[in-house]
């Protein structure tokens, strides 16, 4: 039996629920839970009064009059930084504190130390920590102390609380006795966890501070800079693990992190709304969660690419074919070109002029919209100079021919460089003009030109050439209107950049806002150098710790936008740490679009490259980062399945050895003894066989748990009968415990990415798995969503893999 010298008892019965009791007597035990429930309340009552300070802080600085532009600025800092912390206060609400340490003797002062979800402190005590936030490095043995490695811990107790009350405590006792009867995946904190999983999903995701597992905090902790890729199989807590590390990297590097901010990227919209609570419920805010579709301002991308038009946009060729497209605007007219100007002069431009004007604005290696400036103005000499010629020949012609005499010099061009500026401007001014340069060389946004690209099979023809060939290039072709689509926002971002933006103006206004921080920062200081001199002279001056700069970057950071609101409005933001969550799923052009994001390359990747589905997704880590960092990146793995039980598991480990056979699958943490099933229906009737099934399994999840989600996963061409035919059932089901997500969800593999539900039903798993050139993936995906019960709906033959033909072929083999 694993779980000797483990004990959980709860309050209700006071009674140890788990075989192989330390001995603990049930008065005892009730004891215990008295004594924690009053140390507990103890800190509820300190949040409370912390709360109602900052409430008090909030509204005097809401209320000061703020009647000078400073005043105003420092207002407006104080209620920022208030209303974070007061929301910081509140979102740790439910479980405040969940763990308590206790030492050997003579260890860190033998006093228990307890963790929770924040820091809380003693005033009245020369502030004793009475909370340690579970990210502190002292609360660290609580997830890594082992019977073998104790760390100094003697005991680990979990405590479980509903809303402010202790519901129950698991004690571990670590000594080398207890760790030879230890579990065989080194489990810290078992009973609590397997409490923690059994748990009822709902559509939203919880977090995992109170039973975060040592190779999973290994991973949390890892230091800041460099690119850390997470590999681990279905259910391993990459995407806890990610949002963990988001909530530890904000609390240890507070100040790199609060002024650039955070960005959390995830496969798809309902994919963030599952994940966006967890860091709020961390306390954490500032993180910006987006999907790459989303990392463009100000455009939605909610249009669909077929695959082969996504694959194809994937590729890192495009770059060549972008820039090769920003080329072909720069044109050269194979003919001279005559422009009527307003006057009524006719104007020629011709070849040799374009040419030359074309090879200067090219020679600066400025992005098209900025190298225009310089196109322009040859061109616009060119044609100054044309009038010019034309002026003085025709006074010329209009006076009569009187030779020079001997002694008189030609007295050289008749009008002056003041002239030819006049020219110039005129012409710069004419629409006429005006008209033939944009079409030489176009100002242009991303969304034009791509736009104007993919709808054209001659610009496509052209850019693609001896970059595509003829197939995928027409894979890319579109309608004009059609919707902006995921793929194209990293078209559009290596645009933005191959295009570049005339910011002369935007850039002189930024660096003048930046000056006036700057000495408001400097005034703020001379004040606070003047009290430290009233106060006392030996004080560190206020100066050796604070300088200028920062103090402008403070007040930048809090001036009411926080870091991540600011980056969602700013293409051109670079994030202090970029986590990916579904990795695989990036094509080399979205990685593009992330590494430009994140220059210092300091970078969480989680994923697996045994899901990937999107055909523009990799299957080697290697060959993503290759080209950003060399072999400079580090890798960790992540091994135990927390979520799918070993039933569920060991069938669709038979796909993921069809897949491949050398793809590790992650060992289940625990059995439920419920085998999945599989059943069989025609085409036909597949709709209404599936409803009587789900409204079968939705009883059961009622009769067993008291509730539960559910999802039918299906081929995209199954979608929209199932989800007509389990309209009523949708319904008569209602929400999941957050009152928010409905219990029964139908959705495509790609939807479900990432997401989990008590009971999954497969259906049509043939051509999940036949449907694209990475189906197995998907099927692979679907199959590991369940934390309870799966069934499969098969409506033709089943796959050798799921009718256990390839594993008995194997074992005879
Ligand atoms: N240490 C832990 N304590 C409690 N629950 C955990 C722990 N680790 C993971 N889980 C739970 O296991 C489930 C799977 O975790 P998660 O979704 O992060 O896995 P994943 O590796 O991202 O899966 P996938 O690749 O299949 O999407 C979640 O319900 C998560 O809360």
């Amino acid at each position: 039996m694993p779980f000797d010298r483990k004990t959980t008892f709860d309050s209700k019965t006071a009674e140890q629920t788990r075989p192989g009791s330390a001995g603990t007597s049930a008065s005892g035990k009730s004891a215990d839970i008295a004594a924690e429930q009053a140390y507990v309340s103890t800190l509820y009552d300190r949040l409370d009064a912390e709360r109602e300070l900052v409430e008090r802080r909030l509204t005097e600085a809401l209320r000061s009059p703020g009647e000078t532009p400073q005043a105003a600025a420092e207002r407006e800092a104080a209620s920022a930084a208030h209303s974070e912390r007061l929301a910081q206060l509140k979102a740790v609400e439910q479980g405040l504190c969940f763990g308590r340490l206790d030492f050997v003797d003579g260890h860190d002062g033998d006093s228990p130390i307890y963790i929770g979800r924040l820091g809380l402190f003693d005033e009245d005590d020369d502030y004793r920590p009475l909370l340690v936030d579970w990210r502190a490095p002292v609360a660290r043995p609580f997830y890594l102390a082992t019977a073998a490695s104790p760390q100094g811990v003697r005991r680990r107790r979990h405590i479980r609380t509903l809303s402010r009350r202790v519901v129950g405590l698991d004690d571990e006792v670590l000594d080398l006795s207890a760790d030879e009867h230890s579990n065989h995946l080194g489990l810290a904190g078992e009973a609590a966890l397997l409490a923690a999983l059994e748990r009822r999903r709902t559509g939203e995701m919880s977090d995992i501070v109170a039973t975060i597992q040592a190779e999973q905090d290994r991973i949390i902790r890892a230091e800041l800079p460099g690119v850390l890729v997470v590999q681990g199989g279905p259910g391993t807590g990459k995407t806890a693990v990610a949002l963990h590390r988001a909530a530890y990297l904000l609390y240890t590097y507070r100040r790199q992190l609060t002024t650039r901010g955070v960005l959390v990227v995830g496969p798809n919209s309902t994919f963030l709304r599952y994940i966006g609570q967890v860091l709020p419920s961390l306390g954490e805010t500032g993180v910006l969660l987006a999907t790459i579709g989303e990392l463009f301002p100000g455009l939605s991308a909610t249009g669909v690419d077929t695959p082969e038009a996504a694959e194809v946009k994937g590729r890192i060729t495009m770059a060549d074919v972008l820039a090769q497209a920003v080329r072909d605007r720069q044109i050269v007219p194979e003919d001279t070109w005559e422009v009527t100007v307003e006057d009524g002069d006719v104007l020629v431009i011709d070849r040799h002029m374009c040419e030359r004007a074309r090879a200067k604005a090219r020679a600066t290696l400025r992005p098209h919209n900025l190298a225009r400036r310089v196109f322009v103005d040859q061109l616009l000499d060119a044609l100054a100079e044309q009038v010019a010629q034309r002026l003085e020949s025709n006074v010329l012609d209009d006076l009569p021919e009187i030779p020079l005499t001997e002694d008189e010099e030609d007295s050289g061009p008749m009008l002056d460089t003041r002239d030819l500026a006049t020219i110039r401007q005129e012409l710069a001014e004419d629409t006429h003009v005006q008209a033939a340069l944009q079409e030489l060389w176009p100002k242009l946004t991303p969304q034009e030109l791509l736009s104007d690209l993919l709808t054209s099979e001659e610009r496509l023809a052209s850019a693609a050439d001896g970059l595509l060939d003829e197939a995928e290039w027409r894979a890319l072709l579109r309608r004009p209107g059609s919707l902006w689509t995921p793929a194209d926002v990293p078209l559009l971002d290596e645009l933005a950049e191959l295009l570049g933006e005339d910011d002369t103006e935007a850039r002189a206004r930024r660096e003048r806002q930046r000056r006036e921080e700057r000495a408001y920062a400097e005034g703020v200081l001379h004040v606070l150098e003047q009290d430290d001199e009233i106060i006392d002279e030996e004080v560190v001056r206020v100066r050796d710790v604070l300088d200028a700069e920062l103090l402008a970057e403070r007040q930048e950071a809090s001036s009411g936008l926080s870091a991540a609101q600011r980056a969602a409005l700013d293409r051109s933001w670079t994030f202090g740490h970029v986590i990916v969550d579904e990795a695989q799923e990036l094509s080399e052009m979205d990685w593009r679009l992330l590494m430009r994001r994140c220059p210092t390359r300091s970078m969480t990747l989680v994923g697996d490259v045994s899901q990937t589905s999107s055909p523009a997704g990799t299957s080697s880590w290697e060959n993503v980062l290759r080209p950003y960092v060399g072999d400079r990146w580090r890798l960790r793995e992540l091994t135990v399945n927390y979520r799918t039980p070993a039933e569920i598991m060991e069938l669709a480990s038979a796909v993921l050895a069809d897949i491949d056979p050398e793809l590790p699958a992650p060992t289940s943490v625990r059995e439920t003894g419920v085998a999945p099933w599989q059943r069989s229906t025609s085409p036909d009737d597949v709709a209404a066989d599936v409803r009587r099934w789900v409204e079968e399994e939705l009883a059961a999840l009622d009769r067993e748990r008291g509730g539960g989600t559910l999802a039918v996963l299906c081929p995209d061409s199954l979608e929209g009968r199932l989800a007509a035919e389990l309209a009523e059932t949708r319904d008569a089901a209602g929400s999941d415990d957050t009152d928010d997500n409905p219990r029964v969800s139908v959705l495509t593999v790609d939807r479900a990415k990432g997401l989990e539900f008590d009971v999954v039903i497969v259906v049509a798993p043939h051509e999940i798995a036949t449907a694209s050139p990475r189906g197995k993936n998907d099927l692979y995906v679907a199959l590991t969503r369940a934390t309870q019960r799966l069934g499969v709906v098969h409506t033709a033959p089943p796959l050798p893999a799921l009718s256990g033909e390839q594993k008995s072929a194997s074992t005879s083999g």
